[in-house]
């Protein structure tokens, strides 16, 4: 593939908030290793908010846990901002992690004893750092959870509880913030709030936002979908809908049954509707 997948995307002349090249992730060895990431070129554009899509196994949580400096790459490089993070040692990496990166996991994963308040600012608090009190009112504004705040997690429907986890995420003003299938456990309705309170995020308060998902109709409501499949980024789509995220992906489907030479294979993007 020429060049990065995202160098002619909307958002191209944005400053990056992560990238990565020649992106590659092995589990295991010899007969029994899988290859989950095969040599990745990405750009995460700032103040963007970018859906990561494919099949169960194509590899999107692990490009994201490579992008976040959760986990080790094999080879190919990784930036956070300005930064390389392949090849720093533990300590400064957990430093950076803690500065620069927000997580919104599918399990909301709050601590049950303290009040929503307390969970927003339990990162911060543990790193020894004073919130930016007047941020930290916007976060908490925008995700409509002034009255909420002394609650605890059981105290509070599965909703607010992920738009708590939403503003712990954001409370540090992190340089991205992922979101691995952040409305999984959401009915259709928190599921939709919360991705309006993503897209404010990035819209409103000027955060990057990358999100994991299976769902179409959660991927439209981003800039750009990056579709992966066997662990390469096979396509991209702008101002996605999610009728034409679901088109893609059934050609995906009908690809891989019918490899090149047998079928149809995906194409590129000519037809997404520009957000209404
Ligand atoms: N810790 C691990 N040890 C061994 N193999 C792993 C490990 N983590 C992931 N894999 C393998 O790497 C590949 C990519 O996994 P990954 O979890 O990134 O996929 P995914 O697209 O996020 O899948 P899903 O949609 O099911 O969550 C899969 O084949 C998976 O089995």
């Amino acid at each position: 593939m020429p060049g990065s997948p995202t160098d002619t995307a909307p958002g191209a002349a944005l400053p990056t908030a992560a990238r990565a090249a020649a992106l590659t992730k092995a589990f295991g060895t010899g007969e029994t290793a899988v290859l989950a990431l095969d040599s990745v070129d990405v750009r995460i554009a700032r103040g963007r908010f970018t859906a990561v899509m494919g099949p169960s196994g194509s590899g999107k949580s692990t490009l994201m846990h490579c992008l976040a400096g959760l986990d080790s790459v094999s080879s190919g490089q990784v930036w956070l901002g300005d930064t390389e993070i392949t090849g720093l040692k533990d300590q400064q990496l957990t430093r950076i992690r803690r500065d620069q990166v927000g997580f919104v996991f599918q399990s909301f994963n709050l601590l049950p004893t303290l009040t929503a308040a307390e969970n927003i600012t339990l990162p911060m608090d543990l790193a020894g750092r004073k919130p930016d009190r007047a941020w930290l009112d916007r976060v908490i504004d925008t995700l409509r959870l002034r009255d909420r705040l002394h609650h605890r997690p059981a105290q509070l429907s599965g909703g607010q509880q992920q738009r708590v986890a939403c503003a712990r995420a954001l409370a540090s003003r992190p340089e991205l913030v992922f979101a691995d299938e952040p409305t999984g456990n959401l009915d259709s309705r928190s599921g939709l709030e919360l991705l309006g309170f993503l897209r404010e995020a990035v819209d409103d308060l000027g955060q990057t936002v990358v999100m994991v998902t299976h769902d179409p109709g959660a991927a439209a409501h981003a800039d750009l979908v990056l579709f992966l499949g066997d662990g390469r980024i096979v396509d991209e789509m702008a101002a996605p809908t999610a009728e034409a995220v679901l088109q893609r992906m059934r050609l995906f489907s009908a690809a891989s049954l019918h490899p090149p030479g047998s079928g149809p294979g995906p194409v590129r993007d000519t037809g997404a509707e520009p957000r209404p």
